[in-house]
């Protein structure tokens, strides 16, 4: 099974991610240490990554992911996976936009079944978080945060396949499918709402408490 933690800077797809993949024994990879020195200094002078600097990234990332699926390994990756064309790609390489020597390592299968895992924290409480959070390579403060929020794109509830609580007493969860109609492929993204006062132990126990829900819905 692929996981994908994704979300605005900040919202705890590290954090949360280590301790499922620790609970699970699955793989874990950080999307920011597959940012070239380039990005990493654009992004400490509070400036937002483009979808043509951004794409070397997702690119690689799509190998780990690749390589994860190839060993049958099952893996998380937090990453931000802000639009929806970039989790198309994470999911499936768009074959038409690799050289020639990357086109010549990848084989099929296209479609690497990922699920998503969107983590919809406010805004207020993730500044609060980042203010405190003083050891970060790349993110040093809040001035990224109004542009991580504005790239974010989210499924739609109206569209959602399942919602509902699925730990405690939180109501504001929803899974839905995103299908990307150029390569003919689709995955799924778990919108999960982590309320300031969930601890990361609760956003944890909610997704161990989802995954089972999960394999219903899997048509894959
Ligand atoms: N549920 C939570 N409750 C309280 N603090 C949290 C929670 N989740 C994460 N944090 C804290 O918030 C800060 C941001 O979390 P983290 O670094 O995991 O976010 P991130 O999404 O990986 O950020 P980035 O994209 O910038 O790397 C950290 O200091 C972390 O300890
Ligand atoms: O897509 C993006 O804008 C970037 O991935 C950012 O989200 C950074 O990776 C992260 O915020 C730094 O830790």
């Amino acid at each position: 099974m692929l996981i994908v933690i994704c979300g605005v800077a900040g919202c705890g797809k590290t954090t949360v991610s280590r301790e499922l993949a620790k609970r699970l024994d699955f793989e874990f990879a950080d999307a920011d240490d597959y940012h070239s020195e380039e990005n990493k200094n654009l992004m400490r002078n509070g400036i937002s990554l483009t979808d043509k600097e951004r794409l070397p990234w997702l690119i690689s990332l799509h190998k780990v992911l690749l390589n994860w699926y190839s060993n049958k390994q099952s893996g998380i990756l937090a990453c931000s996976a802000l639009k929806q064309k970039y989790r198309h790609l994470l999911n499936s390489n768009l074959i038409y936009k690799l050289s020639d020597s990357d086109k010549e390592n990848l084989n099929p299968p296209y479609n690497l079944n990922i699920l998503f895992i969107c983590l919809n924290v406010d805004k207020e409480t993730i500044a609060e978080r980042l203010a405190k959070r003083k050891d970060h390579d790349i993110v040093k403060d809040t001035s990224f945060l109004n542009s991580q929020f504005e790239t974010l794109e989210l499924p739609s509830k109206s569209d959602c396949l399942w919602t509902g609580s699925s730990y405690g007493k939180y109501k504001d969860n929803y899974l839905s499918i995103e299908k990307s109609y150029s390569n003919n492929t689709f995955y799924y993204i778990y919108v999960l709402r982590a309320f300031k006062d969930m601890t990361v132990n609760d956003v944890v126990l909610n997704i161990l408490d989802f995954l089972p829900k999960f394999d219903n819905f899997k048509i894959i």
